[in-house]
């Protein structure tokens, strides 16, 4: 499991840490991680023109001592201060008796870029003497963010105006939730985790890994019967919008559930295209409800919500939602929402939601009592308290018509299968971002070249 964490708790182990060490002793950890990083990146440091954007706090500390180590290996070093009336002594002291240099602009060239001006006491988007600076980046410098991109929120991933685009970020004792959560993610580049010894309690945010996701998926036993693998029922589609039906159950029938049940109209779209289908009522392990199902159907996703069985719920059958009877649920209720529907769920607008992706998802799971899968460039998964889960394996290529039906019908299967509705919805997310990428493979795909890819995503996870 990836973990990270909030600002608030990373700052409390430090302080635990630090009053345990001697002084500058944690600093020095940070440094000697962060140069060893920018050396392997250079390959040759000696002679490299490396460049250090210097910002007023500890961020701008560790930039400098790593950027001292650097010089003591025979590198071109030339520190740029936000503000050189409030630089770091100590580091400052440190690069020059190294012999590195202060330099009034940012030279016009370099191989290595360090963009230490704020860390985890960043606010805002940054400020104008800080944006000045990172407009002056060199092209074609490789730049390495400290900590965190400048500008990128550590606990949200927010942006709120200018921000480094990083190609590596090298961050300290912990992720923080920023670095794994869009738009900040995207900031980020490749992160590197420099250990510098901090004990931590409960993450804000984790992400599943492979070992993980394989641990989760439902495989069949000598025992196993389609009954008690689970049947999963799917009321989807509408006369206008058939092929949902038939993309929904094509995730459903790669998701692991022993049969897939399907309720609606587009019963002769569904059977031609999947012969295996049962047709009409019947009991089941779970219910996937709303993909195309148009409007003027409220009465049906009632009447699945009624079911006392976990229910997933999408698309069209998302609109106008009960808090109240969604909590009253006896099993749980697992709601798949894109931005726009998460705004209409939460009373927000879409920019809103899109900018507060991390607290707009939690609030979801609270006011609705139910699991919440928030679909986007990075898709993040909450239930009410505990780390909310975000999904490593997305891609952009994701963002194509009939993507979400394929990811209810998986992830609607694997909750029949028996998998609880923070991993159903976190493997489900896993598993349809790995199968898009292998469709896609670099080119425009299609919703159902997803679900095609599904068995290929599943068996990498033996
Ligand atoms: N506390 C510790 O023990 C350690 C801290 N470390 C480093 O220290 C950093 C935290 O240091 P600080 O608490 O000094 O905070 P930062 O260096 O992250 O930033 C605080 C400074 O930046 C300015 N600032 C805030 N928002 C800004 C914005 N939007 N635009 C421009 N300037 C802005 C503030 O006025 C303040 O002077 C960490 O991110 C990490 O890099 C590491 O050395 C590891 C150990
Ligand atoms: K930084």
């Amino acid at each position: 499991m990836r973990t990270a964490y909030s600002v608030e708790t990373v700052r409390a182990a430090e302080r635990e840490l630090i009053a345990r060490l001697p002084e500058g002793a944690l600093m020095q950890r940070a440094a000697a991680g962060l140069a060893a990083v920018c050396a392997g990146l250079l390959r040759k440091v000696y002679g490299a023109r490396v460049v250090l954007l210097v910002g007023p706090g500890d961020n701008g500390g560790d930039a400098l001592y790593a950027g001292a180590r650097l010089a003591r290996r025979g590198a071109g070093v030339t520190a740029v201060a936000m503000d050189p009336e409030r630089i770091h002594g100590g580091g400052l002291r440190a690069l020059l008796a190294a012999g590195g240099r202060l330099a009034d602009g940012v030279p016009a060239r370099a191989d290595l870029v360090l963009d230490g001006l704020v860390g985890i006491g960043g606010r805002g988007g940054l400020r104008p003497a800080a944006a000045a600076l990172v407009e002056r980046i060199p092209a074609g410098a490789v730049v390495v963010a400290v900590d965190l991109p400048s500008g990128v929120d550590a606990d949200t991933g927010e942006v709120a105006g200018a921000a480094v685009r990083a190609d590596v970020t090298v961050t300290f004792g912990a992720y923080k939730p920023g670095l794994l959560i869009d738009p900040g993610a995207s900031r980020a580049g490749v992160v590197r985790l420099v250990d510098i010894g901090l004990s931590l309690p409960e993450p804000e945010a984790e992400a599943l890994q492979d070992a993980e996701v394989a641990a989760l998926l439902p495989v069949p036993t000598a025992s196993s019967d389609k009954y008690r693998r689970g049947v999963v029922g799917v009321v989807a589609g509408s006369s206008q919008y058939p092929g949902a039906a038939v993309l929904a159950v094509s995730g459903a029938l790669r998701g692991g559930a022993g049969a897939v049940r399907y309720v609606g109209p587009a019963a002769d779209a569904v059977l031609a295209r999947y012969p295996e289908t049962l047709i009409g009522r019947g009991r089941v392990q779970a219910w996937v409800v709303g993909p195309g199902l148009g409007s003027g159907r409220a009465a049906e996703v009632a009447e699945v919500l009624a079911d006392p069985v976990p229910v997933l719920v999408d698309a069209d059958g998302l609109r106008g939602l009960d808090p109240e009877v969604l909590r009253g649920r006896p099993a749980p209720t697992l709601l798949t929402p894109h931005a726009g529907e998460a705004a209409a769920l939460l009373g927000a607008s879409r920019q809103e939601v899109e900018a507060a992706r991390l607290t707009s998802v939690r609030a979801l799971a609270v006011k609705y009592g139910a699991v919440a899968l928030l679909k986007g460039s990075t898709t993040l998964v909450a239930a009410a308290g505990g780390p909310v889960r975000v999904n490593p394996t997305g891609t952009p290529w994701l963002a194509t018509a009939g993507s979400g039906d394929v990811l209810s019908g998986l992830t609607g299967s694997l909750l029949a299968a028996g998998l609880d509705a923070l991993d159903a919805a976190s493997v489900g997310a896993y598993l349809h971002g790995l199968a898009a990428r292998r469709a896609a493979s670099g080119a425009p795909l299609l919703a159902q070249h997803i679900a095609d890819s599904l068995p290929e995503a599943w068996r990498q996870h033996p």
